[in-house]
């Protein structure tokens, strides 16, 4: 593909970060085995595993190296899922230096198609496969003023997906500290917005747009018949009983 040949010769160093907090630990193996077989082939790639059960990593045979950080759990599957911006924040602090790009990803899904170079951009979003038909004003986006993640009924391109985003390094590290810092801010106040960081990192796409706009086959979701606009489901959401694997309801 001509976007490799321009992109392999640079020696990018690609990182992916992916939570497996808890039970999520059992989705670790197949994104693992399932990331080897797609995700930036031939490219230097870097996975961080951020997990409270780092024993129960699997060991699976990887070409890339798997560096594994030990995180504290939450009693909320909310606060599980909202801290990974605050997490991933610090770890990009330490990777400024030798990453060039990062792309944030949710564990409980597999790659099933190319996901390469044709990604890469400094500010990289995916639209969630769950809204794309709708008007506007029938996207998901936090409405209560009180919080920072606030969407008047008229503002919005897109509704993207929390479980997939990425970019640059530098772009990503000011993505995530803002998302953190807002989704703290209204915790202080008793707020967490509707969706949590999906929601906050809707509001900072709207006042910062992204350079590049995935379409769903970056993330869909097994339960979804795939619509005939997607051609290849490239990445995808396993199907899942939450309450089986997640520590509150
Ligand atoms: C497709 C998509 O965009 N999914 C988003 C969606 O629902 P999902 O239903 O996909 O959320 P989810 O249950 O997959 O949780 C998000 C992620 O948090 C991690 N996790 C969560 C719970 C837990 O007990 N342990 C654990 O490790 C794990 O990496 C998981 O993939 O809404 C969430 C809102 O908060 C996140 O924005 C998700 O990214
Ligand atoms: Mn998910």
């Amino acid at each position: 593909m001509l976007l490799d040949a321009i992109f392999e010769p640079k020696n990018l160093t690609i990182a992916a970060t992916v939570f497996a907090v808890g039970k999520y630990i059992q989705f670790l193996q197949d994104f693992l085995v399932t990331a080897e077989q797609f995700f930036f082939v031939g490219y230097n790639v870097q996975i961080y595993v951020f997990t409270d059960r780092p024993e129960e990593v699997p060991k699976i045979r990887t070409t890339r190296p798997v560096s594994v950080r030990s995180v504290p759990s939450f009693s909320r599957w909310q606060e599980i899922s909202a801290h990974r911006m605050d997490l991933i924040h610090s770890l990009l602090l330490d990777l400024q230096s030798s990453t060039n790009y990062v792309f944030c990803l949710d564990v409980d899904s597999k790659f099933h198609g190319r996901w390469s170079s044709e990604s890469l951009g400094d500010l990289v979003s995916v639209v969630h496969p769950g809204y794309y038909g709708n008007p506007r004003s029938g996207f998901p986006y936090e409405r209560r003023t009180q919080s920072r993640a606030y969407m008047a009924p008229s503002d919005g391109d897109f509704y993207y997906c929390g479980g997939a985003f990425g970019g640059s390094v530098g772009f990503v590290l000011e993505l995530t500290r803002i998302c953190s810092q807002n989704y703290r801010d209204d915790e202080k106040e008793g707020v967490e917005a509707t969706w949590q960081e999906e929601s906050h990192l809707n509001r900072y796409l709207w006042d910062n747009k992204p350079s590049k706009v995935l379409s769903p086959e970056y993330l869909w979701q097994d339960f979804k018949p795939r619509n005939p606009e997607i051609h290849i489901v490239r990445f995808s959401g396993v199907i899942k009983n939450y309450a089986l694997i997640r520590p509150n309801v």
